[in-house]
């Protein structure tokens, strides 16, 4: 499966320590990300993922057309609610590509967790058919 890894700054501690505690699934999936959420998970964590562009840059948006191309099977994006961000209206482009290509997305630690554990028990091999149709 292909998984998508995005944080805001106040949340990137947390996906850190998410993904450290998740290693063992990741690490059996292919990991993309926006820049720095990437890098600061692959410096603590050794887990392989391919970097796109900062957020502010157009990271998001180039994650955003892996999901319109059906490349991404997960998203999860730890959002800080609380502070507004400049390039809000691409998070809000990526969030509604997800729902328009049901892909499954968690917005904060506690989705993601049901969805890692989701994804370890096979709940999302139905993305595996729906690639192959494609
Ligand atoms: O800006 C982001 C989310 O919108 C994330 O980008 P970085 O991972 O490069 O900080």
């Amino acid at each position: 499966m292909n998984i998508g890894l995005i944080a805001h700054d106040s949340k990137k501690e947390l996906m850190v320590q998410f993904c450290i505690a998740y290693c063992g699934i990741m690490s059996h999936h292919n990991l993309c990300s926006t820049g720095t959420t990437g890098k600061l998970i692959a410096e603590a964590t050794g887990l392989n993922i391919k970097r796109f562009l900062s957020g502010s840059q157009g990271g998001d948006q180039q994650i955003a057309s892996l999901i319109a191309c059906n490349e991404i099977d997960l998203l999860l994006f730890f959002r800080d609610p609380l502070t507004p961000k400049a390039h809000e209206p691409n998070e809000t482009t990526l969030l509604r590509l997800c729902d328009v290509h049901n892909i499954p997305m968690a917005t904060n630690i506690a989705t993601a967790e049901v969805l890692i554990h989701g994804l370890e028990r096979g709940d999302l091999d139905w993305r595996m058919i729906v690639n192959q149709g494609l």
